[in-house]
Order: C-alpha cells, then structure tokens, then sequence
C-alpha cells in the first residue's frame, strides 16, 4: 500500500480523501529540513503548500518517493530539475485558489485606496481620526495587470466590474484574449505610464525577477499604488520603499516577501504599505478545493499510474491509463531491445506510432520507450527524466503518427539513428494487450520478449538450426520458444531464442564461432 507524507497544513479532506483510497497517511506539519529528510525515505507521496521546501538534498533523501503534490499553484519551493532528475512527478493543483488569490488582490486594492488598515488601527485606538483619511475613488482608474493569466485574468474581470479600465502586459496574451476579456494589451513601459494601480500576476522567472525596479518605477505615474500577490522577487524592496519615502509611490499592498517567512522586512512599519502573510490562497474554499484535488491526483498517479497536472510529465488521464498500460510494457520492451543492441552513441530517435496506437496521448509511451533505450547505456534513468536526458544529450526525438497501419490494427516502429548507423524495430498488440515484436530491421519476426533472449543474425543456410539446439543442449540450456525471420531464402536473417536457464560467457561463445552466426546478443527484460 502507497503511504503519503503531508508536510504543510492542508484540509483535512486531502487526509480522508487518501485514506478512502486506501492510502497510508501521515500528517506532520512543521517539520525542519533534516527532520524531513530524515522520515521522507518512507514515502512514495509528499503532499506540500508553499512552507516546505523540497530541496536537492530532501529529494536524495526520498529514496521511494514516486510524486511530490503541490496544494497550489507555485512549486518555486521544489527543485523540479532535481526531482525530474530522480523520477519524482511534480504536481500542482493550478486553478484550485486563482478566484481567491484574485479576491485578496482586489481586498488589497480596495485597502489600499481607502487607507483601511490605518483607519481600522485608529479608530480602534478611539482616535477618530475622519480628517486624517482621504482615499482614491476606483472607479474610471486604470488597472495594470502585469500577467493576465488565471489569477490576472480574474482580477482584471473583477477590476472592470469595479468600473475601473483595465491595461495588460503578457508577452503571451493574445490579442483575441485580451478582446474577449476587455482588457488592453499594452507593453510595460505603456502600462507603467498609465496605471493608476499595478497588480503583479506573474510567477518568479528569470524574466520576472526585479520586473519592478526603481527605473520601472521611475516611469510610473506619481501616486500610483502598487499590489504584489504573486510572488516576492518580482519587485525590489528597497527601490519600492525609496519610492515610497519620496512619494512616487503612494501605497503598496504585498502578500508575498523577498524571504519568508518574512519576520522582518525593509517595508514592515510603513503606514503606506499594507502586508499579509501570504494569505493569498488562504480561503475554506481554496483549501478545500486543493486539498482535494490534489489528493485525487496524488492518489490516481500512485494507485493507477494516471498523471494530471504535472509539471515535469505529460498528463495521463484516468481513461487513458488502463488503455495506455499494454503499450507502456510494448514500448518498453522496444526500447530495451534498441538500448541492448546499439554500439554507438545515439543521434536520433524516431518513433511511428501507427493505427489503434495512433488515437492514444503518446507522449508518456514516448517517454518510456527512451526509459527502455537508455536504461542499458546509463543509471538512474525512468520516465519522468529520459526525455530530458535525451535533450541533455543532444538525442533528437520525433513522434509520427498515422491513422492507418498496413499489416497490424497497431503499430510501433522505433528508428534509432547512432553515429554509424540506423536501427529500426517494430512491435505491436496481439489480443489487445499482449505485447509483440514483429519486425526488426524490416525483417519480420513474431515474438513474445521473455526475460531471457537470444538474439542472433545468420546467413541463412541449411543446418544452423540444428548446430544451434546442440550448442544450448549441450550446455543444458533449455529453448522456451524459437522464432525465425527473413526477408527471402538464402538471405540475411534474425532468430529470437528465449532460454529457461542462463547463458554464460562460454556458450555465448560457441554459438558465435558457429558457422552461418553473423552476430550474437544476450538480451534480458
Ligand atoms: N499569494 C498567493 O497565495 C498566491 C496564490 C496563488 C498563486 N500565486 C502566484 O500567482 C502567480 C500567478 O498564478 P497564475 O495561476 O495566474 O499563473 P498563470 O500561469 O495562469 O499566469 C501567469 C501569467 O504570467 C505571464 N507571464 C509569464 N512571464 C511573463 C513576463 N515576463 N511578463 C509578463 N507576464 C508574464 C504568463 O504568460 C501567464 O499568463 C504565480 O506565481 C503563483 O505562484 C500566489
Ligand atoms: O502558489 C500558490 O498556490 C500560493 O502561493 C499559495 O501558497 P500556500 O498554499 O502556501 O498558501
């Protein structure tokens, strides 16, 4: 049975909806880098928020760890390179709070312009201070939403119900978007001379980072306000609070901190800029609705092999996976079979995926079949980080896909391209799930991979096979099935043995030395 770590606070749902699975879990929220690191190898799932950091050296830790599930959208506090790297499926939940955080942009906006927090402090103190506050009516203002994706888009619908104008900058916002939305596609420097109020909706990138800067500023409106719950690094703390002691800036509103926990802050104690703990996801609602969903996938991918919503995979759908589950053994087996065979280093990879196949989401097929090929070239390969092995080592990939198959209802056909020559084998279905060779380097050959396989080029001329079935007998090797393949009489041709008892060294060499045996391989699945 799967177990699962939650080590962040999550609702109470994530916890029954894993154990209705059937899924161990246990709950330990709080937990220090080494504490974590020293429990974490017990788990196949860690379900997360944004307080535990799942780092290089927690991941070398989760020696069983098979999916981390962020209850969330950012996984900035995951080292996905890294976990990619072991096998480890990142998850998010990536609309699950969108509606919520939007809400706490817009609270923080509405805040901001009626001075609320201020005004609430005083008059508790029993001030009534009615003079002292003076807000900014929203309505007819402009709204600069930097990144206008699922968070932005809603704060941006929300803004022009407010009757407010509306002015995006999104290099991936199209204009037909932008239209249907209502909003203005502009470029920053536009929208920072316009806005009245700048909201940040960006995740943390290298394009991102400082986004604003004292020049970003230096080119705002003077007064404008500015609302970050996106993340902390986008804009630069000391170029905000310079602009704020000068009055460029008029009010700041942020979620969200350079370092957090923020215990301090260069702008904690300013009476104009209003802070929140990172609350933005923090609503019953949101919390519900990630903690469940993110259970669900957790579960799913754990129990069923399904993937929804990874960063660092394609996604399988529940439907999908029992349809997908007899190609994965296929794929694999085409793959190990290449990966066992090829001499040289690997340039090119070309899989065709043809009939029934043709229908089904082959990327993770894909993704196994470079797992297979690579495992016998290089350690620590799986299907999360072969194809970025495969990247990393300058393996190009293609998928073709056809409709129609000539001679099986289902096909693969795998080309490998090394530095010396191509390799191509081809495999397919019998009985709907029953995975079969058919074809290795066009030459047609039917045969159930079994765990231990001799493969073997010959000339084909009268007699091997009898020389071949004296060899084994000879060494007490016992023939489970025998499969031959040619293209035409007296031509090359391929013999796929599988043997009950192991082939040592000895008789592999003996079957070489004997007459017609081009070529003599050891291949285990
Ligand atoms: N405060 C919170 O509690 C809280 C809650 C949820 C999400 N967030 C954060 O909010 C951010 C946005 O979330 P989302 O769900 O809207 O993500 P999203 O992916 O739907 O939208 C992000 C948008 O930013 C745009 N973008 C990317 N690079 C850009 C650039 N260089 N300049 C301008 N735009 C760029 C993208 O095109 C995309 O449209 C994330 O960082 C997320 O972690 C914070
Ligand atoms: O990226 C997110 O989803 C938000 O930052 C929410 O973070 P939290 O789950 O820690 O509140």
């Amino acid at each position: 049975m799967p177990k699962v770590l939650i080590s962040d606070s999550l609702s109470p749902r994530a916890v029954e909806i894993f154990r209705e699975r059937g899924i161990e879990t246990d709950v330990r929220t709080g937990l220090k880098p080494d504490e974590l690191a020293a429990i974490v190898g017990g788990y196949d799932g860690l379900a997360i928020r944004s307080a535990t950091k799942v780092t290089k050296d927690i991941l070398a830790a989760a020696t069983n760890l098979k999916v981390v599930g962020r209850a969330g959208i950012g996984v900035d506090n995951v080292d996905v390179p890294a976990a990619t790297a072991r096998g480890v499926v990142v998850m998010n939940t990536p609309f699950g709070n969108s509606i919520t955080t939007a809400e706490h942009a817009i609270a923080l906006m509405v805040a901001l312009a009626r001075d609320i927090p201020t005004a609430n402090a005083s008059t508790h103190a029993g001030k009534w201070e009615k003079n002292r506050f003076m807000g900014v009516e929203l309505t007819g203002k402009t709204l600069g939403v930097i990144g206008c994706g699922n968070i932005g888009s809603i704060v941006a619908d929300r803004a022009l119900g407010l009757k407010m104008k509306v002015v995006a900058f999104d290099p991936f916002l199209t204009p037909e978007r932008a239209a249907d939305l209502g909003v203005e596609k502009a470029d920053l420097d536009t929208l920072l001379a316009r806005s009245d109020f700048i909201t940040l909706h960006t995740p943390l990138t290298d394009q991102t980072r400082n986004i604003i800067d004292a020049a970003a500023l230096a080119k705002c409106k003077r007064g404008v306000r500015i609302i970050n719950c996106a993340r902390g690094g986008l804009v630069v703390e000391e170029d905000l609070k310079a602009a704020l002691d000068s009055g460029q800036v008029a009010g700041a509103a942020f979620d969200v901190f350079l370092v957090e926990p923020a215990k301090t802050n260069i702008l904690f104690g300013m009476e104009q800029v209003i802070c929140t703990p990172h609350l933005g996801a923090s609503t019953t609602e949101a919390q519900e609705k990630v903690a469940l969903q993110v259970a669900e996938q957790m579960a799913d991918y754990l129990l069923t092999g399904a993937i929804v919503n990874a960063i660092n995979m394609p996604s399988v759908s529940a439907e999908d996976a029992p349809k997908l589950t007899p190609y994965m053994a296929l794929c694999g087996q085409l793959g190990g079979f290449l990966g066992q065979v090829v001499r040289s280093s690997i340039r090119a990879v070309t899989v065709e995926y043809e009939g029934d196949v043709a229908d089904l989401n082959t990327r993770p097929l894909t993704a196994v079949l470079l797992k297979g090929l690579l495992t016998p070239l290089m350690e620590s390969v799986n299907m999360v980080n072969a194809p970025t092995i495969a990247r990393e080592r300058d393996i190009k990939v293609s998928e073709v896909k056809r409709g129609e198959a000539a001679d099986y209802h289902t096909l693969i056909k795998v080309t490998v391209q090394t530095e010396s020559r191509s390799r191509t084998i081809a495999g397919s279905l019998f009985g709907g799930d029953k995975p079969r060779l058919v074809a290795i380097d066009e030459v047609p050959v039917e045969a159930e991979l079994t765990p231990t396989m001799l493969y073997i080029r010959n000339e084909d001329k009268p007699g091997f096979i009898g020389r071949l079935g004296v060899a084994l007998g000879d060494a007490g090797v016992n023939i489970a099935s025998f499969h031959l393949g040619r293209v035409a009489p007296g031509v090359d041709a391929v013999c796929l043995v599988s043997v009950d008892q192991p082939v040592d060294g000895p008789l592999l060499e003996r079957i070489s030395a004997l007459p017609s045996v081009v070529r003599v391989e050891l291949l285990r699945f």
